[in-house]
């Protein structure tokens, strides 16, 4: 970086992508992608990442060159907000990065994380973009069919989107992806939508509003006038979401100015969110970590996993196979189940992580331990 971009970047805000989106539906694979296309950018981007559970698997998939705060235990929506501020903070200062992702936990109400953001936002040029949530087309389908809490909590998560990425519509027939698109826009009609295999999507939702600076190979567009419009539209959108409305596209009937319409709608928001108590929407997602102490028989494990029960609804580890003594990350998300070979840097422990709603831990150790 040259001392005229440098200068720039000083002045720029740095814009903060969110992404959201219910346990499993793709968000890291979502991340993944956008590393990449910031990496080809030559753009230098700076990852929060936040895990129910005390380790951070999908973090060792991102390459080390990608600065990251891990927020283990807990949820950043509510029980670490405040730490949020401050991770965010020590990001900045410490890699300056152009462009900050958050991945939420899938329990996550985005709502409660733009307060975190915001606040960081008074004492150091962030600027919360977008929120991208990642929709899992085939489970929105199933839950909406029995109700319940989980599903409020997605429909909560794509009432606040800026932008929807209805994902893995490879395990949908036509007429269902019909369907959970007609769904997600009776909860947003206004967030610009996309439909995904494996997060296949457009990126340039994660592009800077004002071009990165001149001289980079970067494939995006450089925003003109327009652009720059859209971009505050966004900023609107945010706060419509957070005052608990479907976030809309801002256009020019809304006719005074952005400032004071802030203002307005941070009040909104406020009491709304004082009224429903947003937190307890996830308060019955539970999650179980385990270290595992020997290396794992490779079908005795599959079955294992295949047999977790229906309200384990999300797995995650890494595991050792007695077989060739190679090393994996596992992946189990609505009964699929996925290895992936990795080479893990540093000392990593074989560990899984459970997530559900009030499962038997104890049934579940059990299971663990027989593998
Ligand atoms: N069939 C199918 N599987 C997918 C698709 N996208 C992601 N997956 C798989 O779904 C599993 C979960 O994907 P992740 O990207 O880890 O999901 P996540 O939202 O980050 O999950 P959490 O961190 O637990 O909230 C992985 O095994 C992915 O490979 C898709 O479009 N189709």
């Amino acid at each position: 970086m040259n001392k005229q971009d440098h200068a720039e970047q000083e002045e720029r805000s740095i814009p903060v992508h969110l992404l959201s989106g219910f346990l499993g539906s793709g968000k890291t694979t979502l991340l993944n992608r956008v590393i990449d296309h910031y990496r080809l950018a030559d753009v230098k981007a700076a990852v929060v990442m936040n895990e129910i559970g005390e380790v951070n698997l999908d973090g060792q998939v991102i390459g080390g060159d990608v600065p990251m705060a891990e927020m283990l235990s807990g949820c950043i929506c509510c029980s670490m907000s405040g730490d949020l501020a401050v991770e965010l903070k020590k990001l900045v200062d410490d890699h300056r990065p152009e462009v900050i992702l958050i991945e939420a936990t899938g329990a996550a109400n985005p709502m409660e994380i733009i307060d975190a953001v915001t606040e960081t936002s008074m004492y150091e040029r962030i600027e919360l973009r977008s929120i991208v949530t990642v929709v899992d087309g085939p489970e929105l389908l199933a839950r909406s069919r029995r109700g319940g809490r989980t599903y409020k909590l997605m429909q909560e998560q794509i009432r606040c989107a800026t932008d929807l990425v209805v994902n893995k519509a490879d395990r949908l027939e036509a007429e269902e992806l019909i369907e959970v698109q007609q769904l997600v826009r009776e909860l947003n009609a206004y967030a610009p939508l996309t439909v995904t295999t494996r997060c296949e999507a457009d990126l340039s939702m994660f592009d800077a509003a004002g071009g990165w600076p001149a001289g980079r190979s970067h494939d995006g567009h450089i925003c003109g006038a327009s652009c720059a419009h859209e971009h505050r539209a966004v900023d609107k959108a945010i706060l419509d979401a957070s005052a608990g409305k479907a976030a809309h596209v801002h256009d020019e009937a809304c006719g005074h100015d952005h400032g004071a319409c802030r203002h307005g709608h941070e009040e909104e928001a406020h009491s709304e969110r004082t009224e429903q108590h947003l937190h307890a929407s996830h308060a019955h997602v539970m999650a179980l970590t385990h270290y595992l102490e020997a290396a794992v028989d490779s079908h005795a494990f599959e079955a294992f996993v295949k047999g977790l029960p229906d309200n384990v609804y999300r797995a995650k580890g890494i595991v050792t196979l007695k077989e060739t003594g190679s090393r994996f990350l596992f992946q189990f998300a609505y009964r699929e189940l996925e290895l992936i070979r990795i080479t893990p840097q540093g000392d990593v422990k074989d560990v899984a992580v459970f997530i559900g709603e009030h499962f038997d831990k104890q049934a579940v150790l059990a299971g663990l331990a027989k593998v």
